[in-house]
Parts: structure tokens; C-alpha cells; sequence
């Protein structure tokens, strides 16, 4: 299989849940943009890749210097994010293989670790199929009746919380999401566009603070969450390595 790497980065939603005077892409986190976070940790994990940005064709907020790839395009956003990232897919399509691996990842996950991000390549390195972050639900789950009270708990046993990136060859994503679209399949992520194809997405444990920012109180748990990874990879770097057991420490 190929070892090229694609990651196409939907950035072209209006954020109408977040509710803010911009998309939430362009609100300010950890100093920076969320799209600039999110960009740069991806660069840290995959400098090597090549990288497609989807943005709303009338943004007045995007600025190429938050861009860290030297191997980047972009692409005009479509109505859903499945249009953007099918626009994506069009705008790679001259150079891509159809074995090379695509890893989609929401501009609104600035929190996903480097080491998932490696974890997710190296698992899809030999995954024919191909895969996604996701994270085992962990709360009981209730069904509404409709009119504001519970109606059942569900059962949570076997259920996940999709994440992203997720992560497929180019040609069977592409085959998938436009056969799903003209079969008026609901599209919410990849995977289930390559479900809806009659295959099987390998589940690959993700951390569960790879959150999507999504409502008002989403930013400042991303702020949390960002300045918790920084602590920890700088106690880690700080921290002297252990002398090897049996070792004479004198
Ligand atoms: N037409 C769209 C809609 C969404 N997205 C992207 O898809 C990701 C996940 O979407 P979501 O969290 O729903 O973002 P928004 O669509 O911006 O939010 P909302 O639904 O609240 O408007 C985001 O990175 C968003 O920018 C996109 O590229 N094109
Ligand atoms: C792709 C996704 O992040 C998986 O959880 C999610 O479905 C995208 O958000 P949306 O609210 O469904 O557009």
C-alpha cells in the first residue's frame, strides 16, 4: 500500500451552535487561532504530509500564515461538511493515488494528541479498510420521549463516540462518499459512508479529550486541555531518565 499521506482539514462551517460574532475556526485559543492550533499540532505529528484546507468561499478570516505545511492547497467548502470534504477530495484528485491514505480531521479538534495521530497512521498503515479515533461512551445513556422526559436508559454496551481524524485510501473514500450522497444516505463522518458501502471501519481507541468545540463552554475546556498537554509533555522532557536497573549509582 502507499505510504503517502493526505490530511484534508473540513475548516468551512459557521460555528451556528457556538454562536459567536465569527466561526468558532477563528476564535481565540491558547494564544492563537483554533484553526492555527489545530494545523500545528497536526504539523507535529505529520510534517510530511500534504494537506488540504476546506474554507467557506466567502471567509474574511483566514490567514496563510497559520499554515505550518509546506505542501498545502485549499478548497472551497460546500454546504454540509460532506461537501467540503468531497470538494476536498476533487482538489487532491490530480495527484493522488488511489491507495494513498487520507486522514479527515475537524478544524473544530484542536486537542487530538501526537501520539494518536501516529498510533492512527501506523494502524492504518496495513488496514485495507481503514479507520477511525473513536472513544467507548462511558455515561448511561436515556432516549427522550419527545416532550422532555425519559422515555428509556439504552443500553451503552458496544456504542462509541465517533472522533476524528478518520482515516481511508483515497480511492475507496471517494467511491463511497459520492455513492452514499446519491443514495441520500446521511453522511455525518467518513466512516459511515464506508459502512453505508458495506464495510467494516476498524475502531482505534482515541483519547476522549479530543473534543470537538462545538458549544460556548467547549472553548475553555479546550483552553484546559491544551494547557494540561503542555504541562505533561514538559514534566515529561524535564524529567531525567531512570538508570538502568542494577546500575551502580555511584
Ligand atoms: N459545510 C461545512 C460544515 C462543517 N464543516 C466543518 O466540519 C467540522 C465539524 O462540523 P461542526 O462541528 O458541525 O462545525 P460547524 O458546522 O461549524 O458547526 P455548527 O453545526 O454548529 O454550525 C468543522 O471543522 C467544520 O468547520 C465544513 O467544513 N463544511
Ligand atoms: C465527524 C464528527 O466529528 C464525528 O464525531 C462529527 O460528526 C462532525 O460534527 P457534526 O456536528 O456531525 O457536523
Amino acid at each position: 500500500m502507499s505510504d503517502r499521506l493526505w490530511l484534508v482539514v473540513p475548516a468551512a462551517g459557521q460555528g451556528r451552535r457556538m454562536g459567536a460574532d465569527r466561526p468558532k475556526q477563528y476564535l481565540p485559543l491558547a494564544g492563537r487561532t483554533v484553526l492555527a492550533c489545530t494545523l500545528e499540532r497536526l504539523y507535529a505529528a505529520l510534517p510530511e504530509a500534504r494537506l488540504c484546507l476546506c474554507l467557506d468561499p466567502d471567509d474574511a478570516h483566514f490567514d496563510p500564515a497559520w499554515v505550518p505545511f509546506a505542501d498545502w492547497r485549499r478548497a472551497l467548502g460546500g454546504a454540509e461538511r460532506v461537501d467540503s470534504v468531497i470538494a476536498a477530495l476533487t482538489a487532491i484528485a490530480p495527484d493522488a493515488a488511489d491507495d494513498d491514505l487520507v486522514l479527515v480531521h475537524d478544524v473544530a479538534r484542536p486537542c487530538v494528541t501526537v501520539d494518536d495521530l501516529a498510533r492512527l497512521v501506523a494502524t492504518l498503515a496495513d488496514e485495507p479498510v481503514g479507520g477511525l479515533l473513536a472513544a467507548p461512551v462511558a455515561d448511561t445513556m436515556k432516549r427522550d420521549d419527545g416532550a422532555g422526559r425519559v422515555a428509556a436508559t439504552e443500553s451503552r454496551e458496544g456504542l462509541w463516540h465517533a472522533l476524528t481524524p478518520q482515516g481511508f485510501r483515497f480511492g475507496l473514500l471517494r467511491r463511497a462518499l459520492r455513492e452514499a450522497l446519491s443514495r441520500g444516505v446521511s453522511v455525518t463522518d467518513e466512516a459511515s459512508a464506508v459502512e453505508a458501502a458495506g464495510q467494516a471501519p476498524r475502531l482505534i481507541v482515541g483519547r476522549r479529550d479530543n473534543l470537538k468545540i462545538t458549544h460556548p463552554e467547549d472553548l475553555a475546556l479546550a483552553e484546559l486541555v491544551l494547557s494540561a498537554q503542555r504541562q505533561a509533555a514538559q514534566a515529561a522532557s524535564s524529567t531525567p531518565e531512570a538508570p538502568p536497573a542494577g546500575a551502580n549509582s555511584a
